[in-house]
C-alpha cells in the first residue's frame, strides 16, 4: 500500500491476495497484506488485524473521506488470465466500496472490495470481446441487506453460502444461520455483491493523472534551470510517449526506453527484453565548485564527531602535511584516517578542482545499478556509478571498464587513492595492498548511499575514497545484530557474539559471555571467539568429551534463557531501537578518507549523504579485490601505470 497521512493513496496488487481475491473488468477484492506466511505453498494467516492496524487505519480514511485509490497490477497476479504487458501495471482510479472483516486460520483480517471509478470507459485490461459497459443508471442489481438480530448493524449478504453479521465485535460475527463459519474457504462471494455499483463518488480532490506526461514540464524546467539534470525532479521516472511505459532515469545522460545495456535492472527480473526506441537526453552544463557545494552548506573542517559525543579522533596537522589528519580508532575492529583537505591542496593544478571539472566535462558512462538487497527486484540507486578496473558488486564484471584507456583523471584519482591507502595505513605500522579497482559515484541534489559495508570476502581490509564537490556526511555505526546481540527479524541470539565495547548492555553481555565459555572474570571482550573456527574449537574441547554432564545444547539454554532475562530487565525504550551513529565525518571537497580492517566491515556499517544544497558530489573509492575471486579475463582490467602528474606524493 502506498499512503500518506493515514490515508490509503495506491495499492499494488500482485501474487497473493488472499483468498476469494477476485479482478474483473471493474471490481478489485483483495486482502489488505501483512500478517501471513507462506506453509507447503498454501498462504496461511499467522497474525490477525484490527482497527488500530496501520492498513486498515489508512484504508478506512481514505473509504470516510471519499478518497480514490490508485491500483497497480503485478505481473505475478494471475486473477484476469491474461498475461499483463510489464511487470508492474497502472489499472485506473478505484473507490473503496467495501471494507470488511473476514475469519481465516483463527484470524480475523480485512478485505476490500474496489470499484473502477470511471465506470462509462472499457478497461484497457477489460477480457477480449467484452461488450462496453452499461451505463451506470442501468445497474440495477443490489445484494440482499439484513438486520443483525444481535448486534443491529444492517449488513448486505456477501456469500453465496448465507448471510453474515460481519460487525466483528458482535456474538453473531462469522456465522451463517447461527453455525460458526468453519471453513472459509469453501465461501464463494454471492454474484448480486460482485455485480452491483456504488453510487457514483464525488471526486474530492482534483487527482494528478497516473499515468503523468512529464515531459512537457521537463522541458520547460531545463530552459530554466541549467543545472535541472541534477535535481531531485530530474531523478523521476517518466513515462515513455511511445508505448506507456515506466521509464527511471538509469543513465546520468537522462531517460532511455529500450532495454540495451541493461544487465540487471528491472527488466531482467520482469524477464522482457524491450526495444522501443525512445530516449530522452537532458542538456547539461557543467556546476562551477561554488555552485555544486550549494549556498547555506557549512564547511566545518573538524569532523562533527570532533566536537560531540562521538567517538573522538586523533587529530594532526603534521603527520601528513598539508592534510590535517583525523584518526579514529575503533576498538576490535580497526582505524578510520580523514584526511581533511585545504584550499591550498585543492587548488593546486591537476589537484581536487580540476578533477571536479574534468569529470564533468568527461563522458563517464555513469548509471544507476539495481539495488542488491531491494524490497522490489530491479529498484535501482539514488546515485549513479561506473566501475573501472577488477569487477566490483554492484556491477557485472562485464560492466567494469579496463584502467588502460580511462581518462587522464581517473588515473590521476587513482594516483591520489593508491597514495592515501598506502600512508595511512603506514601510520599505523602496517603494510597493505594497492587499489586494483575504482568506483566512481555521482550524486545529485539531497542524495544519499543508505548503511551499507564492504566487507565482501573477494575485498581487501582496505578501502579509501575521494569527494569532490558537495559537502556530505559519513555516518558509521555498529550492526544492528552486533550493537543488540541478536538478529532483528528472528530474534535470534548470535551465536558467535563478540560484544564489542560501545555495544548495547555491553557489561551485562560480557559478563554472560564468560560464564558460557569459563572464562576467569579478569578477561576481556578480546577473549572471545570470534569466528566460526575459534567457536568450534572450544565447543569440541568442552563438550567433545563425554564426562561433561552437560550436553552443548543445554549449556546454550541456560544461557539464552539468562540473557533474555538480562534483555527482559532493561526498559524497551533504551534497548530496540537503530544503534546510534559512532562516527560522524564531514567530508568536503577535496578530502580522502581510508578504512582499514576487515572487522570494521564486518561489525560496522557506513552511510553517506549529501549535505544541504549541495547539488552535485563525486565520490571515488578505491579498493583492492583479490583476484582469485574474480574471473581471470577480467584480471587485465586492473593493471594499470601510473606516470607523472597521475602519480600523487601527498602535495
Ligand atoms: O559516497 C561515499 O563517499 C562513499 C561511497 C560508499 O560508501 C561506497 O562506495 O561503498
Amino acid at each position: 500500500m502506498y499512503y500518506k497521512d493515514e490515508y490509503c493513496w495506491g495499492l499494488l496488487i500482485n501474487e497473493d491476495c488472499g483468498a476469494r481475491s477476485y479482478v474483473d473488468d471493474e471490481v478489485v477484492i483483495t486482502r489488505l497484506g501483512g500478517g501471513s506466511e507462506k506453509e507447503n505453498g498454501k498462504l496461511v494467516v499467522k497474525k490477525g488485524q484490527d482497527e488500530t492496524n496501520l492498513l486498515v487505519r489508512c484504508i478506512m480514511k481514505s473509504k470516510i473521506n471519499n478518497q480514490e485509490v490508485g491500483l497497480v497490477i503485478g505481473k505475478k497476479n494471475n486473477l484476469l488470465n491474461r498475461k499483463l504487458p510489464h511487470h508492474y501495471n497502472v489499472m485506473d482510479y478505484f473507490q473503496i466500496a467495501k471494507v470488511w472483516p473476514e475469519k481465516q486460520d483463527g484470524q480475523v483480517f480485512y478485505k476490500v472490495r474496489f470499484e473502477k471509478l470511471n465506470i462509462s470507459k472499457k478497461s484497457w485490461w477489460a477480457r477480449k470481446g467484452a461488450p462496453d459497459p452499461m451505463p451506470h443508471e442501468q445497474r440495477t442489481m443490489h445484494p440482499v441487506e439484513k438486520v443483525c438480530p444481535t448486534c443491529t448493524t444492517k449488513e448486505m449478504q456477501v456469500y453465496k453460502q448465507g448471510w453474515t453479521c460481519l460487525n466483528r465485535h458482535c456474538g453473531d460475527f462469522w456465522k451463517i444461520n447461527g453455525h460458526d463459519i468453519t471453513n472459509s474457504m469453501d465461501l464463494t462471494f454471492h454474484d448480486a455483491f460482485l455485480e452491483y455499483r456504488a453510487p457514483p463518488l464525488k471526486r474530492v480532490s482534483d487527482t494528478p493523472s497516473l499515468v503523468p506526461d512529464r515531459l512537457p514540464e521537463i522541458a520547460k524546467k531545463e530552459v530554466e534551470d541549467p543545472h535541472f539534470y541534477v535535481s531531485r525532479e530530474a531523478m523521476r521516472g517518466i513515462v515513455c510517449p511511445t508505448c506507456r511505459r515506466c521509464i527511471p532515469r538509469r543513465f546520468w545522460e537522462g531517460w532511455k526506453c529500450a532495454d540495451d545495456g541493461v544487465d540487471q535492472g528491472a527488466s531482467a527480473a520482469a524477464n522482457t527484453t524491450n526495444k522501443c526506441p525512445f530516449q530522452k537526453w537532458l542538456s547539461f552544463q557543467p556546476l562551477s565548485l561554488e555552485e555544486a557545494i550549494g549556498t547555506g552548506s557549512a564547511k566545518p573542517r573538524r569532523d562533527s564527531s570532533a566536537s560531540s559525543g562521538y567517538l573522538q579522533p586523533e587529530i594532526s596537522d603534521t603527520l601528513l602535511a598539508p592534510y590535517t589528519i583525523h584518526t579514529y580508532e575503533v576498538e576490535g575492529a580497526g582505524y578510520i584516517v580523514h584526511f581533511v583537505a585545504n584550499k591550498e591542496i585543492n587548488e593546486r593544478p591537476g589537484g581536487p578542482n580540476d578533477l571536479f571539472k574534468e569529470l564533468q566535462d568527461t563522458q563517464l558512462g555513469l548509471r544507476r545499478f539495481p539495488l542488491i538487497q531491494a524490497m522490489v527486484k530491479g529498484t535501482l540507486q539514488a546515485q549513479f556509478g561506473v566501475n573501472y578496473g577488477l569487477p566490483y558488486k554492484f556491477v557485472v564484471p562485464s560492466a567494469s571498464l579496463a584502467f588502460n584507456g580511462a581518462c587522464d583523471a581517473i588515473h590521476r584519482v587513482l594516483g591520489r587513492l593508491t597514495w592515501a591507502t598506502q600512508r595511512a595505513v603506514a601510520s599505523k605500522g602496517h603494510t597493505t595492498e594497492c587499489p586494483n579497482e575504482l568506483l566512481v559515484l555521482g550524486y545529485g541534489e539531497g542524495q544519499k548511499i543508505g548503511y551499507h559495508d564492504d566487507g565482501e570476502d573477494s575485498l581487501g581490509p582496505t578501502i579509501a575514497s575521494l569527494s569532490l564537490g558537495a559537502p556530505s556526511t559519513m555516518s558509521i555505526r555498529m550492526k544492528y545484530r552486533y550493537y543488540h546481540g541478536f538478529i532483528k527479524k528472528s530474534h535470534r541470539l548470535l551465536d558467535i557474539d563478540p560484544v564489542l565495547p560501545k555495544c548495547e548492555n555491553y557489561e551485562k553481555r560480557l559478563e554472560l559471555k564468560k560464564n558460557f565459555y569459563n572464562l576467569p572474570e579478569t578477561a576481556g571482550y578480546n577473549k572471545l571467539p570470534e569466528n566460526k573456527e575459534e567457536y568450534e574449537k572450544w565447543k569440541a574441547e568442552r563438550f567433545g568429551k563425554e564426562k561433561n554432564p552437560k550436553t552443548y545444547r543445554e549449556w546454550w539454554q541456560e544461557y539464552k534463557n539468562a540473557w533474555w532475562e538480562m534483555y527482559k530487565s532493561i526498559p524497551e525504550k533504551e534497548s530496540r531501537g537503530s544503534p546510534p551513529d559512532l562516527i560522524k565525518m564531514e567530508l568536503n571537497h577535496g578530502d580522502m578518507v581510508v578504512m582499514h580492517g576487515e572487522k570494521l566491515q564486518q561489525y560496522y556499517e557506513h552511510a553517506v549523504s549529501v549535505k544541504g544544497n549541495g547539488k552535485l558530489r563525486f565520490a571515488m573509492t578505491a579498493r583492492y579485490i583479490k583476484r582469485d575471486k574474480v574471473d581471470k579475463e577480467d584480471w587485465p582490467k586492473g593493471d594499470f601505470h601510473l606516470t607523472g602528474e597521475q602519480i600523487y606524493n601527498g602535495g
